[in-house]
């Protein structure tokens, strides 16, 4: 076994203020200290986890996406967290185009606080207006990183089998999902996790928020699922940090075990 195979991660399963992105930072800012402290090399915040979802004041909000620390606005500071404290850090932040349009951007960045690489939300939320907002996402991302090959998605998406299978043919080891997933779907957020780790055999560490926002209630269970189904850590309905250790040659015995990848009969499957 490799020592890349091993990734400790944390996630930050934080309540977000609506509309109080200092606030969020700071208290953003010390759970990222204490996950650094524990020994987490990947640290996932929620979805939006500055400003919640304010999409009314999204325009004062949306930062350009930042490459570096140096770089002004929340995506360079959430950059310079992940330098200060040497983690690879990802987390969903309102985000303004190069094209002047918002978009809900997942960016990830290395321990020194350059950017390996962001996603965009693909498939807005209806139920929450962020099509009235927002700009869909142009793309999947799927990152080579020192663990292994990581597939990017945000909350919404997890209902979309074909994107985290077309990672898993990508090669794909780790899903990274931060979301805001409120009452009353909680068994759907639950079931679905499980199932995008066991029908594409590859972990998944999705961080969710809690507390409460516009008369919605957010119950956290963010989670780390293995390959072969197994909820590693779970969290409850309050802020707490989860933090576990994997290894990521699971998915190679899983896919050996059952070669589901080999079984496909994509010839089959277009009508
Ligand atoms: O699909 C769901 O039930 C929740 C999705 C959601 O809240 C989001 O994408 O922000």
């Amino acid at each position: 076994m490799s020592s890349n195979s091993q990734l400790t991660i944390t996630l930050v399963q934080m309540d977000c203020r609506l509309g109080e992105p200092d606030e969020n930072f700071a208290r953003a800012a010390a759970f990222v200290a204490e996950a650094a402290r524990r020994g987490s090399q990947l640290v996932v915040l929620p979805e939006l986890w500055s400003t919640a979802y304010d999409l009314e004041h999204g325009e004062r909000h949306a930062a350009p996406l930042a490459r570096s620390p140096e770089a002004e606005g929340w995506f360079g500071r959430f950059a310079g967290l992940a330098r200060d404290h040497g983690v690879w850090l990802c987390g969903s932040l309102l985000e303004r185009g190069e094209d002047g349009r918002l978009y809900n951007c997942m960016p990830c960045y290395r321990p020194d606080g350059s950017l390996a690489g962001a996603y965009r939300k693909i498939h807005l939320f209806r139920l929450m207006e962020e099509e009235v907002y927002l700009a869909p996402g142009p793309e999947p991302v799927l990152l080579e990183l020192p663990w292994g090959k990581t597939g990017l998605a945000i909350c919404y998406d997890l209902r979309f089998p074909e994107l985290f299978r077309r990672y898993a043919l990508a090669g794909a080891r780790l899903l990274i999902l931060p979301a805001e997933w409120p009452h009353p779907r909680r068994e759907h957020w639950r079931t679905l996790l499980r199932a995008r780790a066991i029908e594409n055999q590859c972990f998944v560490a999705a961080c969710n928020r809690v507390g409460h926002s516009k008369g919605t209630d957010f119950f956290g269970a963010s989670a780390v699922i293995d390959p072969w189904g197994a909820t590693l850590v779970e969290g409850g309905e309050i802020e707490t940090l989860l933090t576990v250790t994997v290894n990521l040659d699971l998915v190679d015995a899983v896919r050996k075990r059952i070669p589901v990848f080999a079984d496909r009969r994509p010839e089959l499957y277009a009508l």
